[in-house]
């Protein structure tokens, strides 16, 4: 009997040490995981990197995701390197970029010291780390700017059209300078609501034109010393040479300028007897919006800065591919008179009967993506993909230009060629620049809809009333193909000279009328 007793009580003892000593070995693993075990696991492959600078010096200044791309040769679809204890990671394909930041779904985003932190973009959720104020701010983008929503905001894209058109017939040579301005209308318009020709608009614009070149260098990996050095920031600005709190009040003071004027503007409109559709009274209807202010005010400022010129350098990429491809001009310009009438405007319900011009605008993000680095991500965790280890704090970068550069349908990727997106044309198609040329997963471009219905309206436009071509000269055509493309974030040409000439004067004088027309209906 005693023996029994001893026997059940021993081995419940040992069940209970058996329970225990499985507790402590999972607990330990758990702790080891998954960092120590990672630590065992290769990096992806990269060039060699130097003591402390790392890779410091192989980072190219300029066309970076070019260097990049010609880097796969090398190194593969994924490369690592590092600068200045800064971890980065280049994805040159298609379905590594899908995998990581759509499935796996890398979400948060890098936040630059100066500009993020010092200046306070931070708070724009172009910028915000993967947080419930970035969710707060994302909903409300996604109410305004869905593929329905976007309707309400035609007419005004098609006014900022007609006006960029119409000023084309006095001012050709202006030609850059009056996309920017019309891009800017029509996103600001959409936004607040103000009336795409008003001076209001006008007096933004400068203001926010300040602010973008200092969001331009700021974005730039390593702009500023805090970036790269944060401790800087708590050196205080009486210390000789230190510029750093002066840089970051001014930029801060400007901010809330552009952000919060405008903002004040639109809420008024709001509270009108008549109020304007725009981004802004979209999410001011939603119920509890008082208390949400802080994050309609931010969600409604990001969209200039990531709008405006994204559409003006994609249209500016059109206007130099038609100047070097008269032949793809012809033939864009022969389906629009086929199916809309010879000079006539289209408008968006046109869209689905045109192919060949569909198939354009694929081409030119696709021949030269705008932001061909994206826009990057962040990992906030660490993790293995593919055999190596992704450390935690690692920038990961989709290379737009190297995805954009397959040769899948046999037509080289430097030529400008819509074809290659037409079943019709070539046995294998291209792969859909829309799957890459907007960015990924969570972080994907809320703006994607309205910025198609505009370089839909501007590549229309342009075709159908003028024609584009080099510049009277013997250099004409080489002096385009060697056009200066702006570096940084954006890439797109600048400064390129085109002769644009209305098809007739009868089109012109028709065009002119149209947009005395709509300012007379109230847009001054
Ligand atoms: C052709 C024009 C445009 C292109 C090529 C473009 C491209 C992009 C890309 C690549 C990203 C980064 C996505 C990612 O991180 O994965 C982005 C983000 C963003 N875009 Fe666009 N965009 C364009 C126009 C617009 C317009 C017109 C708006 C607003 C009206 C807009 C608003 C935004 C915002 C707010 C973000 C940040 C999203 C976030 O971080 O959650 N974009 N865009």
């Amino acid at each position: 009997m005693y023996s029994k007793l001893i026997l059940v009580g021993f081995t419940c003892l040992a069940g209970a040490f058996a329970v225990y000593l499985g507790q402590v070995v999972r607990k330990r693993l758990r702790q080891c995981e998954p960092k120590d075990i990672h630590q065992f696991i290769p990096l992806p492959p990269g060039p060699k990197k130097m003591p402390i600078i790392g890779n410091l010096f192989d980072i190219p200044l300029v066309d970076m995701a070019k260097v990049f791309a010609e880097w796969k040769s090398l190194y593969g679809d994924i490369i690592y390197i590092e600068a200045l204890q800064q971890r980065i990671m280049v994805l040159s394909s298609f379905e590594h970029a899908n995998e990581l930041l759509s499935k796996k779904s890398y979400s948060d985003r890098p936040v630059p010291m100066m500009l993020g932190e010092l200046m306070g973009l931070g708070q724009s959720f172009a910028l915000l780390r993967y947080c419930a104020a970035w969710k707060e701010q994302r909903k409300f983008a996604h109410l305004a700017l869905n593929a329905g929503a976007i309707k309400e905001y035609s007419k005004l894209q098609t006014e900022a059209v007609v006006l960029f058109l119409d000023s084309l017939v006095e001012n050709p040579r202006d030609f850059i300078s009056q996309l920017r301005l019309a891009t800017g209308r029509a996103v600001l318009s959409m936004t607040y609501g103000f009336p795409v020709k008003s001076s209001e608009t006008m007096n933004f614009i400068a203001e926010l034109e300040i602010m973008m070149a200092t969001i331009g260098k700021g974005m730039m990996p390593g702009a500023y010393a805090v970036d790269i050095f944060p401790w800087l920031r708590y050196i205080p600005s009486w210390v000789p040479f230190n510029n750093i709190h002066a840089i970051a009040a001014e930029g801060r003071t400007r901010l809330l300028r552009v952000v919060g004027l405008p903002f004040e503007y639109a809420k008024q409109q709001f509270s009108s007897p008549s109020p304007t559709a725009s981004f802004t009274a979209t999410c001011l209807q939603v119920e509890g919006a008082a208390d949400m202010e802080h994050q309609i005010r931010w969600a409604a400022g990001s969209m200039y800065g990531a709008g405006s010129e994204t559409t003006m350098g994609t249209v500016l990429a059109f206007i130099l591919a038609m100047a070097l491809y008269p032949d793809i001009q012809t033939k864009i310009r022969m389906e629009l008179d086929h199916v809309v009438g010879h000079g006539q405007l289209p408008t968006l319900d046109d869209r689905s009967r045109l192919p060949y011009v569909n198939a354009a605008i694929k081409e030119i993000m696709r021949w030269n993506p705008v932001v061909p680095l994206s826009l990057p991500h962040f990992t906030s965790k660490e993790d293995v993909y593919q055999g190596f280890r992704v450390p935690k704090g690692t920038i990961v970068f989709p290379n737009v230009w190297a995805m954009s550069r397959d040769n899948i349908s046999g037509i080289s990727p430097d030529e400008f060629a819509p074809e290659r997106f037409l079943d019709d044309c070539v046995e294998r198609t291209a792969l859909d620049p829309y799957s890459y040329a907007f960015g990924f997963g969570r972080r994907i471009c809320p703006g994607r809809f309205f910025a198609d219905n505009s370089v839909f309206l501007y590549v229309t436009g342009l075709v159908s009333t003028f024609v584009i071509s080099p510049t009277v000269g013997s250099d004409g055509r080489n002096s385009l193909l060697r056009a200066p493309f702006r570096q940084g974030m954006m890439r797109f040409p600048e400064s390129f000279h085109v002769c644009i000439l209305p098809r007739s004067e009868k089109l012109a004088e028709e065009l002119q009328a149209r947009a005395r027309e709509m300012s007379k209906n109230g847009s001054e």
